[in-house]
């Protein structure tokens, strides 16, 4: 009989290394000549590829969409029903639920039970909450070395955490403070393909309000987000008003992206410049990911602030890149905030981290909350909630006309 394995790692252990000695050498099992798979986002990026470059699509998703036009939690339903499809002899699975709601948890949790009882699973997992009830044998990584874990508890590194002492900057401008409300719809409606997705949203974000948008998967959360970011040609013929201008008035999309701090854990994969870390908050002066413009005195004083908060201003000028995946994102919501947008969003900011990135990422989202009067937008399907204390939480309710909205007041 086998066993099934979880690997518990950390955002400093070495992923993409742990799954290649995994699946091509013996780490923990010889698994080179067998048949096997890895389910992950590293997956779905690489068939998305595929289906950029040959123009047709392998994985089949419910609503016949390519995997590049479906939901985060469309895309890994249909890679995992691919995957099961290939006759395999052993599976890799990795942050087996970032993304998914908690029904698509469940559904997923059940069919890899099912499957664990027939090929190995061997799981790799950043929370511990994560790790699978069928595993057999939990692992963690010292020095790229898997070490059983042998029932000791792992230290709780949530007492570890780091405290952002410092206060924040002070707003940047104050020219944006008398707009209210930053988003208005009034009955929205959108369809693709004649596919409805939302329905008759009406929805106000006033100044300063801290919000969490939840909703199953495909309910059309990342539809809203891009409705509001500008990004949404949908947001044509909709009676939509961002920062005091109605849609369709003559505004660009810079003039909307200037006034939102943008977050997603989507974005970390794009980037490839060698930037400073000192120099990566300050691009976001100027919307840019990656500083191509001279900031003023004033700009870089605001840098050098939020460097301090962030107990990064001794190792500013190192590249961006060197810094842990956490690291990366703190450094990313301080480049989304560092303009002191009247809103900031973000998009599944705590997917893919450890447990000990969440606390300290939970911790600075907080303190923004707290300390600035930016209204704050996120979505996560995790529930943070002994972390994240947002002010009210919309809902998105399936229908089959389309997703309705409702507004749940959080305490
Ligand atoms: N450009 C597009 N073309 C066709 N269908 C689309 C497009 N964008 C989104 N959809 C569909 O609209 C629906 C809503 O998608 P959306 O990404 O807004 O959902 P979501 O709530 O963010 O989902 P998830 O939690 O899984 O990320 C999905 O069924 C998706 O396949």
């Amino acid at each position: 009989m086998h066993k099934n394995s979880a690997f518990y790692i950390s955002n400093k252990d070495n992923k993409r290394t742990l799954i290649k000695h995994i699946m091509q050498e013996h780490l923990i099992g010889n698994y080179s000549n067998l048949k096997g798979a890895l389910f992950s986002e590293i997956t779905i990026e690489k068939f998305i590829e595929e289906e950029i470059r040959h123009g047709h699509y392998e994985v089949a998703t419910p609503a016949k969409n390519s995997l590049e036009k479906s939901s985060q939690g469309e895309r890994k339903k249909a890679l995992l029903n691919h995957l099961i499809s290939q006759n395999l002899e052993y599976l890799v699975v990795d942050n087996v639920f970032g993304s998914l709601d908690g029904a698509a948890q469940e559904e997923i949790e059940e069919v890899l039970a099912h499957l664990s009882c027939k090929i190995p699973i061997i799981q790799i997992a950043n929370r511990r909450r994560d790790i699978l009830p069928f595993i057999d044998d939990v692992y963690l990584l010292q020095d790229g070395k898997p070490v059983l874990q042998n029932g000791i508890e792992a230290s709780d590194s949530a007492s570890q955490h780091k405290v952002f002492v410092e206060t924040l900057p002070k707003a940047y401008r104050d020219d944006w403070e008398s707009i209210s409300p930053l988003v208005k719809f009034n009955n929205v409606t959108v369809a693709y393909n004649n596919r409805p997705v939302v329905k008759n949203i009406c929805w106000e974000i006033k100044p300063g309000t801290f919000w969490q948008l939840v909703g199953p998967n495909g309910s059309g959360k990342s539809t809203l987000l891009t409705l509001i970011s500008g990004d949404n040609p949908k947001a044509f013929n909709q009676d939509i008003t961002l920062f005091g201008v109605k849609k369709g008035s003559g505004e660009s999309v810079w003039d909307i992206k200037k006034k939102i701090g943008y977050f997603s854990s989507e974005m970390l994969r794009g980037i490839t410049r060698l930037d400073s870390i000192g120099n990566m908050i300050a691009s976001g002066f100027f919307d840019t990911i990656g500083l191509y413009k001279v900031p003023t005195n004033e700009q870089i004083k605001i840098v050098q602030q939020w460097l301090r908060v962030l107990g990064m201003y001794e190792i500013r000028k190192q590249s961006f890149l060197s810094l842990s995946r956490g690291y990366q994102r703190l450094v990313l919501i301080a480049r989304a905030m560092v303009k002191h947008p009247p809103l900031l969003i973000l998009d599944e900011p705590t997917n893919g981290l450890d447990d000990c990135d969440v606390d300290i990422l939970t911790e600075l989202i907080n303190k923004i909350a707290h300390e600035t009067d930016t209204a704050i937008l996120y979505v996560s399907h995790r529930k943070e909630e002994k972390l994240l204390k947002p002010d009210f939480i919309y809902e998105l309710v399936p229908r089959s006309t389309g997703s309705i909205g409702r507004i749940i007041s959080s305490s």
